[in-house]
């Protein structure tokens, strides 16, 4: 699985808590990343981990074109809805993306919870779901 991990400064240090302590499970999948989070993951766990441009300088785009193009299977992404970010577009077009795709986005600590003991589980076959749904 492609997941991609992204937290505002404020959320930070949870996210690399939370990595930190989920890391057998993310040592199994290909991380992606924005600038500084990706950053503080590296630092904190030494995980392999692709990083994008920082969020402000387009990171989240990023993220977002790798959902249009289906290569990106979970995002978790630790929002701070309590400070305003001057780059808020981008962060409500990277939520609308995965919404587009239905792609399972966690944007705080009690959904990735859930996401990822489901991911270790081997739950998350998504993609094969809707497929049948369409059918
Ligand atoms: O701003 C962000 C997401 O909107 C995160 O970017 P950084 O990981 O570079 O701080």
């Amino acid at each position: 699985m492609n997941i991609a991990l992204i937290a505002h400064d404020r959320k930070k240090d949870d996210l690399v808590q939370f990595v930190t302590a989920y890391r057998y499970i993310f040592e199994k999948h290909s991380l992606f990343a924005t600038g500084t989070t990706g950053q503080r993951i590296i630092e904190a766990t030494g995980l392999q981990v692709h990083r994008f441009q920082s969020g402000p300088l387009g990171g989240d785009q990023e993220i977002g074109a790798r959902i249009a193009k289906n290569e990106m299977d979970i995002v978790i992404f630790f929002r701070d809805p309590l400070t305003a970010q001057p780059h808020e577009p981008d962060v409500s077009a990277l939520i609308r993306l995965a919404d587009v795709y239905r792609v399972p986005i966690a944007t705080n600590m009690g959904t990735a919870e859930v996401l990822i003991r489901g991911l270790e589980r081997g739950d998350i076959d998504w993609r094969e779901v809707i497929k049948n749904m369409r059918q």
